[in-house]
């Protein structure tokens, strides 16, 4: 059986959080060497981009991987609403109640988290494929869900 060509399909959106870098696994010497300017007790915020991209073969009825406003309204609930104007250790569970440290790497594993299942149950022939983070311009990540 031969298939259509098989896309990958982004959607790019922003959300700004605060946060503080600060491991209960640390003593408070080590937290200030190895955080230092991100461990001030006051925190600090972000003007995170997020791209989640999803690959799929494209649908010979509707000519989509799957339509790009599905994909939006996905983001919104299950990412968007939880982080937006949010405190990250304070606001949203995952991080409060694990103590997990709000890393950049920590946050778009939280995010993959909270996107493959809605997608994988929503969407039979679409695949959550890649994220990537921006913290600031310079320093961003990248999840492929490994
Ligand atoms: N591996 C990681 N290292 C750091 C992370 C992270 O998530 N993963 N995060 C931070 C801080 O959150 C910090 O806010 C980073 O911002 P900053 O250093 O201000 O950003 P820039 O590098 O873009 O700033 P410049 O001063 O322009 O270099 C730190 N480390
Ligand atoms: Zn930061």
């Amino acid at each position: 059986m031969s298939h259509s060509p098989k896309v990958y399909l982004t959607r790019r959106e922003t959300f700004s959080a605060s946060h503080r870098l600060h491991s209960i696994h640390l003593s408070d010497s080590d937290n200030i060497q190895i955080f230092n300017k991100c461990n001030n007790p006051n925190g600090h915020g972000h003007n995170y981009v997020v791209e989640i991209t999803v690959a799929g073969h494209i649908d010979n009825k509707t000519g989509m991987v799957m339509n790009i406003s599905n994909l939006k309204e996905l983001i919104q609930i299950y990412v968007l609403n939880l982080l937006d104007h949010k405190h990250l250790d304070l606001d949203v569970e995952y991080f409060r109640t694990k103590n997990i440290v709000s890393t950049t790497e920590n946050l778009i594993v939280f995010i993959w988290k909270q996107l493959s299942l809605p997608i994988q149950q929503q969407y039979n022939n679409v695949q959550l494929y890649e994220i990537k983070l921006y913290e600031t311009e310079k320093n961003i990540v990248t999840y492929r869900g490994e």
